[in-house]
């Protein structure tokens, strides 16, 4: 996939002296999604905001479709939608004019049309006539997605999408950024729930302390990174670890009747054979047995605390 975004060696120094981000280099392909994770404080929105031009660059590049941020900021911003984290939005308004307002900002000509299709596929056509602050919390954001959409973005970023919103919501935001990806819309979104990018991305980067600390594909993420438990349960608790599975290092529980074995995801399956051959061979009989794969969010958590 073509690059859309180029970030190179970005920082971001606030004038408070806070250095909030830290050599940023980062490319973001032509209509993928692209998860941003990172704890509270991380430096989530300020790359967002550097890049949407909101925050100026204090050292580097930013360039969308070969159009610099700052040299050439009208061209680049036009092809931007932002999904801001905080509600902005006009509260006397109705959505219908916020939404064609936003439009108007970016000097793309009127088209009824256009709102119409995008107020529609937000579940918003029914309220287009209602002022935004009748609307409730979860129709405000609607709001801010139509708004964000209503010039025709090439690339929507969304902050926080979905949260606190409702589950209902959320899947309903889900959905429609798959549609808006199908229709060849490049995402980039920041999230604190890792499920959403799980579910989500075809990327993921990781941001700690204003620093990238890592870009990979989600599906090679997990793979890479994932670990697998396999847990024995056993059928009478073990006392001593039997000299045969030393080698193994396995974990057992505080009673004796679990043995867990983690081993990588991608390790070959003769070692989980030779396992349970040895187990056998130790005369340690068991129960049950189960195996789990970590999650993604195992995954963050041991890499933000790596990096610390
Ligand atoms: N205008 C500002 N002046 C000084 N420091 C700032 C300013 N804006 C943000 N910061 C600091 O920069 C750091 C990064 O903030 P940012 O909002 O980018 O993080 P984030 O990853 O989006 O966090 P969250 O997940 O809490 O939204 C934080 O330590 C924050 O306090």
């Amino acid at each position: 996939m073509p690059t859309i975004i180029t970030i190179s060696n970005l920082s971001k120094t606030y004038g408070s002296g806070f250095r909030a981000l830290r050599d940023v280099n980062l490319e973001i392909r032509r209509g993928e999604i692209f998860a941003l994770l990172g704890p509270n404080g991380a430096g989530k929105t300020t790359l967002i905001s550097t890049v949407c031009g909101i925050a100026n660059p204090s050292e580097g590049k930013v360039t969308v479709a070969g159009h610099d941020i700052l040299t050439d900021y009208r061209a680049a911003r036009a092809m931007i939608g932002l999904v801001p984290q905080e509600l902005t939005t006009d509260a006397f308004e109705t959505v219908w004019a916020t939404v064609s307002f936003s439009r108007g900002l970016f000097g793309r000509p009127k088209n009824p049309a256009y709102v119409e299709k995008v107020l529609k596929s937000l579940s918003l056509w029914a309220k287009k006539d209602n002022k935004i602050m009748t609307l409730s919390g979860g129709m405000k954001r609607r709001v801010l997605i139509a708004k964000a959409l209503a010039h025709e973005p090439e690339i929507l970023f969304l902050d926080e999408p979905t949260a606190g919103v409702d589950v209902e919501l959320r899947r309903d935001m889900w959905n429609l950024v798959r549609e808006l990806q199908s229709n060849g819309v490049t995402i980039i979104l920041t999230t604190h729930y890792i499920e959403e990018a799980e579910e989500m991305a075809d990327r993921i980067g990781v941001i700690n302390r204003g620093e990238i600390v890592l870009v990979e594909e989600k599906r090679e993420l997990m793979r890479k990174l994932g670990q697998k438990k396999l847990t024995l349960q056993l059928e009478h608790p073990l006392v001593e670890m039997p000299a045969q599975l030393k080698p193994y290092g396995l974990a057992r529980s505080a009673d004796g009747g679990e043995l867990t074995y983690t081993y990588d995801a991608h390790d070959e399956p003769g070692r989980i054979i030779a396992l349970l051959r040895h187990v056998d061979e130790a005369g340690v009989r068991f129960k049950d047995l189960q195996t789990t794969q970590s999650s993604l969010e195992d995954i963050f958590v041991s890499l933000v605390r790596e990096a610390k």
